[in-house]
């Protein structure tokens, strides 16, 4: 028997009353569109709405396609990674003759790609080394695994997954290796038992969560595109546009808050009697802190319990001498 993919779009209601806070005669660029829920809903309430939608994976963009087809040409897929939402933004107005009203980040992998057997995101599943979002990338896990020094996955381990054992479970991939490459997650995992001494395995979760986590954020250079994205995104909003980003664990979460900060300080000393223009604030925080889902949300769907969201609404133009998210190419 087989079984539609399936993923609940996480804090749903907060979503769309973020992204539509500006009015709803606009478009909005779902950056990470996946199987769609949070686009159906948007669409679906608000019929002068135009809707972007990105997405790395073209499975994912195929099947959000189909659900999405009603809505016609209010729907425009962009197979692509969200660091281009500058080029995607510009399309759209172009287009439509629209602002950009609203931008939504719903980071990371979505439960369909998690349940692929084939994709090997899961220690939970016996699969193939992939781990890439996009399954026409060219790096996958397995090669990974097979190429990096010592070193460098230490470096992978402990600064994409936090994890105390990094140099040991490092060292005993690449001694693995002598005996033939690693090619399935049973494999993976067998080396991440067997490397964590016994005391520790049962803190912190499943032992090999923290590994996988660092490879696929390494895979699929995940940290890299959310920063070099950011600023982008904040700079394709039309002023009083809000963005809206929901973060799965720390590292994207620290990216999102420090970007976030950097747009609602003011570049000038404390101390000017008058700010001038382009050193205000060019953000407004609209979330104090992160939201988190309810409790029901996270009791209902395990997978909103560690989001993290946080919202900023644009209110001027990103001076130059502050924006980052320029091209000079
Ligand atoms: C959590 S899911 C989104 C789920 C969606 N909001 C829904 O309710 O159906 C994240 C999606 O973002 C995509 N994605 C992750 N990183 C991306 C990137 N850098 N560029 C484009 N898409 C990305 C993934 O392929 C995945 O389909």
């Amino acid at each position: 028997m087989t079984t539609q993919p399936r993923h609940i779009p996480v804090m749903l209601e907060r979503c769309v009353d973020l992204l539509t806070s500006g009015g709803s005669d606009g478009v909005v660029i779902d950056a990470t569109l996946g199987l769609g829920g949070h686009a159906e809903a948007l669409l679906t309430r608000f019929p002068n709405l135009q809707l972007a939608g990105i997405d790395r994976d073209e499975n994912a963009l195929a099947l959000a396609g189909e659900r999405l087809a009603s809505a016609g040409e209010r729907f425009t897929p962009f197979h692509t990674t969200y660091d281009e939402i500058d080029v995607v933004a510009e399309q759209m107005r172009e287009r439509t003759g629209r602002p950009i009203l609203g931008i939504l980040m719903d980071l990371g992998v979505s439960s369909m790609q998690l349940d692929e057997e084939s994709r090997g995101f899961s220690y939970a599943r016996s699969a193939p080394l992939d781990m890439r979002m996009d399954p026409s990338a060219p790096l996958t896990a397995k090669q990974l695994l097979a190429e990096a020094s010592v070193g460098e996955l230490t470096r992978i381990l402990r600064s994409y997954g936090e994890e105390k054992f990094a140099n040991r479970i490092a060292a005993r991939i690449v001694k693995q290796r002598e005996s033939g490459p690693l090619t399935t997650t049973d494999e993976l995992v067998e080396i991440i038992y067997d490397a964590i001494p016994h005391s520790s395995r049962r803190t912190g979760g499943h032992p090999a969560k923290r590994t996988f986590q660092a490879l696929r954020i390494a895979v699929n250079d995940e940290l890299v595109i959310l920063a070099e994205a950011l600023p982008r995104a904040i700079d394709a909003l039309d002023v009083g546009g809000t963005l809206v980003v929901m973060s799965y664990q720390s590292l994207e979460d620290r990216i999102v808050k420090q970007s976030f900060a950097a747009g609602a300080t003011s570049s000038a000393p404390v101390d000017l009697p008058v700010i001038p223009e382009a050193d205000q604030p060019y953000l407004e925080l609209v979330t104090r802190g992160a939201l988190r889902a309810s409790d029901a949300e996270a009791e209902d769907n395990p997978r909103a319990k560690p989001v993290r969201l946080r919202a900023a609404r644009k209110l001027r133009p990103v001076p130059a001498h502050r924006n980052p998210a320029r091209r000079y190419s």
